[in-house]
């Protein structure tokens, strides 16, 4: 029987909503302007005034750490790197030699601040720092209960816990309890404050999100630089043109390659697939990775809704032997729908051969081999569906890991990254390592606790949540809480893969990261991609669309 005859009787229909965006960002494409340019030498100047406040000696080490928080919230820290690498290297020696007095007395505000920025940049600081903080009874002093900011501060620092750290996760019990409670008491803007850091923690938030959400803060900081603030203002709305013509570039390839008439079934996302990735990374030097990445992460979301939603059995056997062959000439045996996005799929990788450069096509190998596991194990999933088997946790874990596209995502992010990549990473990427599987495990827990009913609905192979069920015997409300445990120890295997010494160099580690904040703020409530309309929409506006107001 051909594809064709099969559609009659065979296909399931998901009714995704159509796209929010249209052709909205093919109206970006224009050339830079004087008016640019001048902006740009602005960016520069204010720049240069930052960069001397902050390698200014003299001043209290805590002041110096709040201008470095500052500068990272407002989302300009990428321009100055050496510069707040040098300081924190400083401190951190200064400060595990014992020799800085005057920070033995700090409040708790600059101490969780101290070890939030320190962990953040990769150094290993104890948490024994935080035991001056505790009663003679081992309990958080009550003390601190009225210090909101203080405990503010150590509610984020606490998101950068590894396995172990008992005092950090009695602090995040202890803040999170007490900031509830309190929340109501506020000021508006603490209240604002307090709102937004327990909904999104820093650490797992998107630096150009919170970014935008902290303009709104930092200006009633009666302490803060106009100097600064101006700066990151600037530097976003630059940013921001650069992001738009990008994403109408890619825009255009999606509406050449036709998806949206020939696909109809497809969730049509290309600008959610850009900001995901924007996610992943936002610098002006990611550029051909970003756009390389994008469309990869596009075409995957094409072949998910071929093997979730529309193909037929015999169908997907079809293109998952083709795509083993990864040859032009296996087209011919494909249904029609299929030879559109085997033909786009070969041809983003054929690209991708092309831009990366001489000396570099061993990458684009090792990112079709990726992309040929991650076709494998979504027929894998499509033959669950059909056997209607659930399988037990371990059996489902091992394929629907692979199935998160995480590990192929990460492999592929670094296809048109600069030469700090190198086939060891690949390499290790290939050996299932803890980090890539911890961050899979984030993607594929948070997404199966928010879909599974939507997709049970129509017809989809079981979710971790219907395996843990079966297995366990377990209601749904048990199976989110035995994953939102497995969700906060993979975050501890991230954490701590992300302190020197790291096994690849830290931009690699940062992709891996940056991918599981996407899923955390994507995927936090509801399945933001699948809804785009629910909360997507105003965090494309906001990163794409809006520009900051001067
Ligand atoms: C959340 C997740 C798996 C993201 C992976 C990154 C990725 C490839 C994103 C593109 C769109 C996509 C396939 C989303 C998940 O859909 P789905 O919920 O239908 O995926 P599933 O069928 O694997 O559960």
């Amino acid at each position: 029987m051909s594809g064709e005859a099969m559609s009659e009787t065979n296909r399931r229909s998901a009714n995704f909503q159509p796209s929010i965006w249209g052709d909205h960002f093919l109206t970006y494409a224009s050339e830079e302007t004087d008016y640019h340019e001048k902006i740009k030498q602005q960016v520069e100047e204010s720049k240069e005034k930052v960069r001397k406040m902050l390698v200014a000696p003299g001043e209290k080490s805590s002041q110096k750490l709040s201008l470095i928080d500052a500068i990272q919230r407002l989302g300009v820290a990428y321009h100055l790197e050496n510069e707040i690498q040098e300081i924190l290297q400083q401190l951190h020696k200064t400060f595990h030699d014992g020799a800085d007095r005057e920070d033995d007395d700090d409040d708790l505000c600059t101490v969780a601040l101290r070890f939030r920025l320190l962990r953040q940049h990769g150094y290993s600081i104890s948490c024994d720092m935080f035991t001056k903080f505790k009663d003679n009874k081992g309990n958080f002093k009550e003390s601190l209960i009225n210090n909101v900011t203080g405990m503010l501060s150590l509610y984020e620092a606490a998101h950068l816990r590894v396995h172990g750290e008992d005092i950090l996760e009695e602090a995040l019990v202890f803040t999170t309890t007490h900031l509830e409670l309190v929340a109501s008491h506020l000021s508006p803007l603490l209240a604002s404050q307090v709102s937004h850091a327990l909904k999104q923690p820093i650490h797992k938030g998107l630096p150009r999100l919170e970014a935008r959400y902290h303009f709104s803060i930092y200006p009633q900081d009666v302490s803060h630089n106009e100097v600064l603030l101006t700066f990151a203002k600037l530097d976003f709305n630059l940013l921001q043109k650069l992001h738009q013509k990008e994403l109408s570039e890619i825009t255009r390839w999606w509406k050449e390659c036709n998806f949206s008439r020939e696909l109809p079934f497809i969730r049509d996302r290309v600008v959610e697939c850009y900001f995901w990735i924007l996610g992943v990374y936002f610098e002006p030097e990611y550029l051909l990775a970003r756009r390389i990445l994008t469309k990869v992460i596009a075409m995957t979301s094409i072949i998910d809704d071929i093997y979730d939603v529309y193909g037929t059995l015999e169908e997907l056997e079809l293109f998952t032997e083709a795509i083993e062959r990864w040859d032009i000439g296996s087209i011919d045996r494909l249904p029609k729908y299929m030879k559109v996005c085997y033909r786009a799929l070969l041809d983003v990788y054929n690209e991708m051969d092309q831009k990366i450069g001489e000396g570099r096509s061993y990458r684009a190998r090792y990112a079709r081999e990726a992309m040929k596991n991650q076709v494998r194990a979504y027929f894998h999933e499509a033959k669950w569906f059909h056997k209607k088997h659930i399988p037990t946790m371990d059996e489902y874990m091992r394929i629907a890991l692979v199935t998160s596209a995480y590990s192929m995502l990460a492999t592929t992010s670094l296809v048109g990254m600069g030469d700090i990549v190198t086939k060891d990473a690949f390499e290790w990427l290939f050996c299932d390592p803890k980090m890539v599987r911890a961050s899979a495990v984030v993607c594929r827990l948070m997404d199966d606790i928010v879909s599974h009913k939507f997709e049970q609905k129509r017809g989809h192979s079981a979710s971790a949540v219907e395996c843990y069920m079966v297995q366990h015997g377990a209601t749904e409300e048990e199976a989110g809480d035995e994953f939102r445990k497995e969700i906060t120890d993979a975050w501890k295997d991230i954490n701590e893969e992300c302190l020197y010494p790291t096994t690849v160099p830290m931009p690699v580690v940062t992709r891996i990261l940056n991918l599981t904040r996407v899923i955390d703020v994507v995927y936090k409530d509801e399945d933001g991609y699948t809804h785009a309309g629910i909360v997507l929409k105003d965090f494309v506006a906001s990163l794409l669309v809006d520009p900051v107001p001067l």
